[in-house]
C-alpha cells in the first residue's frame, strides 16, 4: 500500500495528499507533520519504511470539507485521492491486493466550489499572468460561478489589474518573477504556450476558431491556456463549467493601482477587514451573486458616460419607486444563489438541494420578472435588458417541480428526493419497502403471540441487520434448537436472534431499497443533465437577478441616506457642493448630523488644491471623501453630497504621506517615493491625483522640497485634478506662482486655549500648524508642551531673521519637466542617418561598416 501512496504522492507532489482509508482521510511522512502542525491534530504513527516510522494523521471523511477549509486558508493545497473500486472487487484479484485509489482532485484556493468553503459574498477567482509578443495579458475565472475572463495589460499596471481582481491564486510561469502580494502557483511554461493556449479553448468551447468570443491578444490567449491547463489539472474527470470568455478591456475602468486602493479603504481596510471599508457601508444587497456584482462593480468603475447613465437611470427608476424596491428586494431575499448551485452541480459535487434550491431560484426569478413587466411605470433600458435576459425556465421548473420533493435533501444516497408520482416504478419499489416493513410489523406482533413474551421486538442495525431482540430473562426457550430462531448475539442485557421468515422479509426490503436508491440515482443524474443543459440561459438570469439587486440596493442607501444622482460627462469637471465621506459619516451613527459637508471645485483655472490646516482639522477626510465620490458616481451609484458633477476619471491616485503608513521590506520614505514616482509617470490630464502630505517622511528641507517640485509637476506637466494636503505652509507661496493652484484651508477655532475643529473648508491657508495645540488636547504632559512653546519661540524668531526655509524660493525659476531636453547629436548616428543602403555595393558596404566601427570605438563624438 505505501507503494500506491508513494506513487498517487509524486503525482501531487506540491500538495498534501488525503489518502482515503474507509471511513479517512489518512496523511503520511512529511504531509502528516505539515498538517498536524496547522490543524492542532494528533501525529500518530503507522507501519515503517526504510527501517523508520511512518509518521501519520488522519481525519474523519464525513467531515473532512472543515479541515480542507483551514488547510486551503492556510495556503495549502490538497489532493485527494479516492478508493476508485470496491474492496470486494480487489480481493478477487488475490488475497493481498489493494484496493485502487486514484487522485480524483486537487483542491486549491483558486478552484474551490464547495459552499462550506467559500464566502458568499465574494467572488473566487483563479487568475493567470501570461506573455507573449512582448506583451502581458491576463485570464481569470471563478469556478463556483463560470464567470471567466481575459484582458490585454501593460506591463507597468499588471499590479493595479491584480489589485482590481483580488485572485484567490495565481499562476505564473516557472522562471518569471511572481507579482509580490499574491498567492503564486507556479507553473512549468509549457502551459503558457499561446498557440496551445488557442487549441485548448478551441477544444473546451467546442468552435473552430475564437473570433466569436473576441478579438484575444496572443498573450491573453497564453494566459487563458495556462489556466485551462491547471483547471483540468486540478478537477480530473469534472466537467466544471466555465462560459465562454470574454474580454475585459481595461481602459473601460478607472485605474485604480493597489496602492491607491489600500489608501482609500475601497474592499478592505488597511488592517485587513472588510468591516469598515467603503464596500462594506454600501453594500445593503440581499443575494450572495448581488454582493459579488457590487464588489466587481466597485473594484472597476466605469469610463464610458453612457454607460454609467445607464446604470444610474436604473437606479433613479428605483429610488423613484420605493413600494416596487421593496418588493423586489423582499423577493430576491428569497432567491438561493443560482451561479454557485451551478458550480457545484457541473464540478460532480452538487446534491439534490441543489436542484431544490435552482427549481425554487428559477421560478422566483420569472415571479420577479412578472412583478417587474407589470409595473406601470415605464421601464429605464437597462431593465428592460435585465428583464430580457431572464428565462425563459418554465419548462425547467415544472420539470425540477414535478421531479422533486419540496425539500430534497444534501446527499443522494440517502435517497427520498424524488416526489411520489413521478416515476410509477419507484413508487413500486418504495411500496415494496414499505410493505416489506408492514409485514416486519406483523410478524412481531405474530412472534410476540407464538412465545408470550410481550417485549419481543424486532430491530433494525447496520452490523446485524433486521434481528429479534428480547431481554436476557426471556431468552431461554429462543435458543431451544426447535424454536425456529437462531442465536446471534448476546449482549448485557438483552439476546438478539434471527429466522428464516425475518431474513427472507429483510432481503425482500433490502432489494426493493437498493432498487429505489439506483432508479433515485438515475434520476438525480438526468435532472442535473437536463439543469446543465440550461446552464447558460440560467447563468444569464443570475446575472440579471445580480445586476436588479445591485440597482434595488444602491436605490435603498441612497433613499436612506439622501444621496443625489451625480451628473457624469466626458469634460474634466469637478464640482462636488455639500460632499460627505460616506464611511466617516456612517460610523458617526445616529450622531450623523454632525459631519460636516464641504464643496470641493477643481475647475480648470483650480484644478490643483493645497490644503493646509492643523492635524485632526479632517484634511484626509476631505481628500478621501472626493476621491470615493468620484468612485462611487463612476460605479453608477448616486453620491452623498448636494450636487456632484465630475468628468469622467480615467486614473485615480491616492497616496499618504509615509508615516501614516507602514509598509514591510522597504522604508516608509522609499515607497512614499516609489509611489509617488508611479503617479507622476501614470497619471494624465484626466486623471484625479489625491496626496495626503507627501514629503513628509524625511527632513524638513528635502520633504519640503520634493513637495515643492511634485506640486509643480502635477499643475505643469500632468495637468491632473489634484488636492494636495500638506503641513507645509511654505507651499503656499506657490499659489501666486502656478495659475490653476488654489489654497484651501480647515477652519479651527480656538476657544478659551482649547481647539474646536469645524471641519469645514474654506478658502486660503492656516494662518498657523496648532500642532502644540493638538499635542495638549492628546494629553501630552504640560512640562513637555510648555517647554515645546519656548523652543517654538525661538525657532520663529530665527525664521523671522532668515525669512524661514522657504526664503529665496520665490525667484526660482518655473518647473521645466514639460520642456524636452534638446537630443544630443553624435556623429555616429548622423553618419548612420546619411546612408542610403540601396545605392551601395556589398564592397562599399563593408567599408562603411569598417569606418563606423571606428567612429564608433573612438567615442562617438558627441556633439552639443
Ligand atoms: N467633515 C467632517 N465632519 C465631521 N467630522 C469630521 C469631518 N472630517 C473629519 N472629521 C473627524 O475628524 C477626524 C480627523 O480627521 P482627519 O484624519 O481627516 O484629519 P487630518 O486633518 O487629516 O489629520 P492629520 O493631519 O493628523 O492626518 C476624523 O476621524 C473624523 O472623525
Amino acid at each position: 500500500m505505501i507503494e500506491q501512496y508513494l506513487a498517487l504522492k509524486a503525482e501531487a507532489a506540491d500538495s498534501l495528499l488525503f489518502f482515503r482509508m474507509g471511513d479517512f482521510y489518512e496523511m503520511f511522512f512529511q504531509d502528516a507533520v505539515a498538517a498536524t502542525a496547522a490543524l492542532d491534530i494528533a501525529l500518530t504513527k503507522r507501519g515503517q519504511y526504510m527501517g523508520e516510522d511512518i509518521p501519520m494523521c488522519g481525519v474523519p471523511a464525513h467531515s473532512h470539507e472543515t479541515y480542507l477549509a483551514r488547510l486551503i486558508s492556510k495556503g495549502f493545497r490538497v489532493a485527494i485521492a479516492e478508493q476508485v473500486e470496491d474492496p470486494a472487487e480487489a480481493r478477487k484479484r488475490g488475497g493481498k491486493s489493494v484496493v485502487r485509489r486514484a487522485v480524483v482532485r486537487v483542491v486549491t484556493p483558486g478552484t474551490l466550489t464547495e459552499e462550506t468553503l467559500l464566502d458568499a459574498r465574494s467572488a473566487n477567482r483563479l487568475a493567470a499572468l501570461g506573455e507573449a509578443e512582448g506583451r502581458m495579458g491576463l485570464a481569470w475565472c471563478d469556478l463556483s460561478s463560470g464567470e471567466f475572463m481575459t484582458a490585454p495589460v501593460d506591463a507597468a499596471l499588471v499590479g493595479a489589474e491584480l489589485a482590481r481582481l483580488r485572485p484567490a491564486e495565481l499562476l505564473v510561469a516557472e522562471g518569471r518573477e511572481p507579482p509580490p502580494g499574491h498567492l503564486v502557483a507556479m507553473r512549468p511554461r509549457g502551459d503558457f504556450d499561446s498557440t496551445a493556449g488557442e487549441r485548448g479553448l478551441c477544444r473546451r468551447f467546442e468552435v473552430g476558431t475564437l473570433e466569436g468570443f473576441g478579438a484575444f491578444t496572443r498573450a491573453e490567449l497564453a494566459a487563458a491556456g495556462a489556466l485551462i491547463a491547471f483547471v483540468e489539472a486540478t478537477q480530473k474527470d469534472a466537467a466544471v463549467r466555465l462560459r465562454p470568455p470574454a474580454r475585459h478591456l481595461p481602459e473601460s475602468a478607472m485605474l485604480i493601482d493597489a496602492a491607491t486602493r489600500a489608501s482609500l479603504e475601497l474592499a478592505e481596510t488597511q488592517a485587513g477587514s472588510r468591516k469598515g471599508s467603503l464596500l462594506d457601508c454600501i453594500d445593503l444587497t440581499v443575494t450572495g451573486a448581488g454582493a459579488r456584482r457590487l464588489a466587481a462593480d466597485l473594484a472597476a468603475p466605469l469610463t464610458d458616460p453612457d454607460a454609467i447613465a445607464h446604470r444610474l437611470d436604473l437606479l433613479g427608476w428605483f429610488v423613484g419607486a420605493p413600494t416596487i424596491r421593496e418588493r423586489v428586494r423582499a423577493a430576491l431575499k428569497r432567491i438561493a444563489d443560482i451561479e454557485r448551485a451551478l458550480g457545484r452541480l457541473s464540478a460532480g459535487r452538487g446534491s439534490p438541494r441543489d436542484l431544490g434550491l435552482l427549481r425554487d431560484a428559477l421560478s422566483g426569478a420569472l415571479d420577479l420578472k412578472r412583478l417587474l413587466s407589470e409595473s406601470r411605470l415605464g421601464v429605464p433600458a437597462m431593465l428592460a435588458e435585465c428583464l430580457g435576459r431572464i428565462g425563459p425556465h418554465g419548462a425547467l421548473v415544472e420539470g425540477l417541480a414535478a421531479a422533486l420533493v419540496a425539500e430534497p435533501g444534501f446527499s443522494v444516497s440517502d435517497g427520498g428526493f424524488i416526489a411520489e408520482g413521478f416515476d410509477p416504478a419507484l413508487d413500486e419499489l418504495r411500496g415494496l419497502a414499505q410493505d416489506g416493513r408492514r409485514h416486519i410489523a406483523a410478524l412481531e406482533a405474530r412472534y410476540r403471540e407464538a412465545t408470550g413474551i410481550a417485549a419481543l421486538k424486532i430491530r433494525h442495525n447496520n452490523v446485524l441487520g433486521y434481528h429479534v431482540e428480547v431481554a436476557a430473562r426471556h431468552a431461554d426457550p429462543l435458543m431451544a434448537a426447535d424454536s425456529g430462531f437462531t442465536h446471534r448475539q448476546t449482549l448485557a442485557g438483552v439476546v438478539r436472534f434471527n429466522s428464516v421468515d425475518l431474513a427472507d422479509l429483510a432481503a425482500r426490503i433490502a432489494e426493493a431499497s437498493t432498487k429505489a436508491l439506483a432508479a433515485e440515482t438515475a434520476h438525480f443524474a438526468a435532472l442535473r443533465e437536463t439543469v446543465l443543459e440550461e446552464a447558460d440561459a440560467a447563468g444569464d438570469t443570475a446575472g440579471a437577478l445580480a445586476r436588479i439587486d445591485v440597482a434595488a440596493a444602491l436605490a435603498e442607501l441612497a433613499a436612506r441616506g439622501g444621496w443625489v444622482r451625480p451628473a457624469v460627462d466626458a469634460g474634466t469637471a469637478f464640482d462636488i457642493r455639500g460632499g460627505r465621506h460616506p464611511v466617516v459619516e456612517a460610523a458617526l451613527g445616529a450622531k450623523r448630523e454632525a459631519f460636516v459637508s464641504n464643496d470641493c471645485d477643481l475647475g480648470p483655472e483650480r484644478r490643483l488644491w493645497l490644503l493646509t490646516g492643523p492635524n485632526m482639522a479632517g484634511k484626509s477626510t476631505f481628500l478621501r471623501q472626493n476621491a470615493l465620490l468620484a468612485v462611487l458616481a463612476q460605479t453608477g451609484s448616486f453620491v452623498p453630497a448636494a450636487s456632484a458633477h465630475i468628468g469622467v476619471v480615467d486614473r485615480l491616485f491616492s497616496r499618504v504621506g509615509a508615516s501614516d503608513n507602514l509598509a514591510e521590506g522597504r522604508s516608509t520614505f522609499m515607497v512614499e517615493m516609489v509611489e509617488t514616482a508611479a503617479i507622476l509617470r501614470q497619471a494624465t490630464p484626466r486623471s484625479l491625483v489625491i496626496l495626503d502630505e507627501v514629503g513628509r517622511g524625511t527632513s524638513t528641507y528635502d520633504g519640503l522640497a520634493i513637495a515643492w517640485a511634485v506640486v509643480e509637476a502635477v499643475h505643469d506637466s500632468l495637468a491632473s485634478r489634484c488636492l494636495f494636503a500638506t503641513h507645509y505652509h511654505e507651499l503656499t507661496a506657490l499659489a501666486g506662482r502656478l495659475s490653476a493652484v488654489h489654497l484651501a484651508t480647515v477652519k479651527v477655532r480656538e476657544w478659551k486655549g482649547d481647539l474646536v475643529f469645524l471641519h469645514e473648508v474654506i478658502a486660503g491657508a492656516a494662518d498657523r500648524s496648532y500642532g502644540l495645540a493638538v499635542a495638549r488636547l492628546a494629553g501630552l504632559p504640560a512640562a513637555v508642551t510648555h517647554r515645546a512653546s519656548e523652543v517654538l519661540t525661538r525657532l520663529e524668531q530665527g525664521k523671522a531673521k532668515t525669512g524661514g526655509i522657504a526664503a529665496g524660493l520665490g525667484d526660482l525659476p518655473l518647473f521645466s519637466a514639460a520642456a524636452p531636453a534638446t537630443p544630443a547629436r553624435d556623429a555616429l548616428r548622423d553618419a548612420l542617418a546619411a546612408l542610403r543602403p540601396d545605392e551601395m555595393s556589398p564592397r562599399a558596404a563593408l567599408d562603411t561598416l569598417y569606418d563606423l566601427k571606428r567612429l564608433a570605438d573612438a567615442g562617438g563624438e558627441t556633439i552639443s
